[in-house]
């Protein structure tokens, strides 16, 4: 017998990759059990099947950067709660310390569909009663017909998880001139977030004064560096300034929404600029603003 559930959850991650750098992510996840009957004549009830598959994703991979650590382009290292990443990309590379719980270090030389259903079968099936005897996990990113955009950020004040520095998302963006939809300013943000970090200037450090490798001292010039302690630890990333916007405000997304309807007007000269920002799949932030004289 086998038993569906679509659209259980979404996963909204980030991860490493040598040719794109880091890239934010959301995929919606579809699950098939196979197994024999419970007592309830059932394979296993629906509400506990979300819950547990959900739980299991949140833990593992959900607002975490998912590292390649089987890629020739990475490098390494634990040392108590805290991990070191260093990771070339053909974007500069990328430098982090971090409490061991911000990332997925996935024995895999990439990161794809393929590699993250691996990594969570298992922990998936040790979830689920013995008469599921397997589990067949897909993961799919939303249909859009919309321009959008791969961002990878961190909420310091966030109580959860976001506030881990870099964990991200695929999002849609909406952007409405004088009430009329502009293909070209989605394209615009599109385009500008495509595959970006988006730092707070709060955060910014002094690459000097963060304890990363010491390969990261020669990128005084060509990297931005971040920094901030959080409840659950103390983060800190070195990342090409060519991949980052910096965003004047935290990046909740009310303030990124706020951040682009407020560009757009000063870019577009236009009284009335209205932006739908999402986070990741079916939510998300509405601004306007009102300025210029068009
Ligand atoms: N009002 C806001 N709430 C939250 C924001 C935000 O910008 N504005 N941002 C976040 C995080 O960035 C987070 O990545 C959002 O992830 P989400 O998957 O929605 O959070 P949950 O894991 O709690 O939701 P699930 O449905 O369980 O996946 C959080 N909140």
């Amino acid at each position: 017998m086998k038993l569906f559930v679509k659209d259980l959850t979404v996963a909204d991650f980030s991860y490493l990759c040598p040719k794109r750098g880091m890239v934010g992510e959301s995929w919606s996840v579809d699950v098939t059990l196979t197994g024999g009957l419970d007592e309830q004549n059932m394979v296993l009830d629906f509400s506990k099947v979300k819950k547990r598959i959900k739980q299991v994703i949140d833990e593992l991979v959900d607002h975490r950067l998912l590292v390649p650590t089987s890629s020739a382009s990475c490098r390494w290292q634990q040392k108590g709660q805290t991990v070191w990443v260093d990771f070339e990309t053909e974007k500069g590379d990328i430098y982090l310390s971090c409490p061991a719980q911000a990332y997925a270090l996935i024995p895999n030389e990439r990161i794809d569909e393929a590699a993250v259903v691996e990594y969570l079968t298992a922990p998936l099936l040790e979830a689920l009663p013995t008469n599921v005897l397997d589990l067949e996990l897909s993961f799919r990113a939303e249909h859009l017909a919309t321009p959008y955009y791969h961002y990878s950020h961190g909420l310091k004040r966030h109580d959860g998880n976001c506030q881990r520095i870099a964990h991200g998302h695929r999002s849609p963006v909406e952007v409405y001139l004088n009430k009329v939809r502009s293909e070209a300013m989605e394209r615009y943000w599109a385009n500008r977030w495509q595959d970006r970090y988006l730092g707070s200037e709060e955060d910014l450090v002094a690459l000097e004064s963060l304890t990363l490798s010491s390969q990261c001292e020669a990128s005084v010039n060509s990297h931005y560096g971040f920094c901030y302690q959080a409840p659950q630890g103390c983060f800190q990333l070195a990342i090409p300034m060519a991949i980052c916007d910096i965003i004047p405000t935290d990046t909740t997304v009310e303030l990124l929404a706020q951040y682009m309807a407020q560009q757009t007007a000063e870019l577009n000269h236009y009284k009335n600029v209205e932006v739908v920002a999402y986070e990741g799949i079916g939510k998300g932030a509405i601004a306007f603003c009102q300025i210029g004289e068009t």
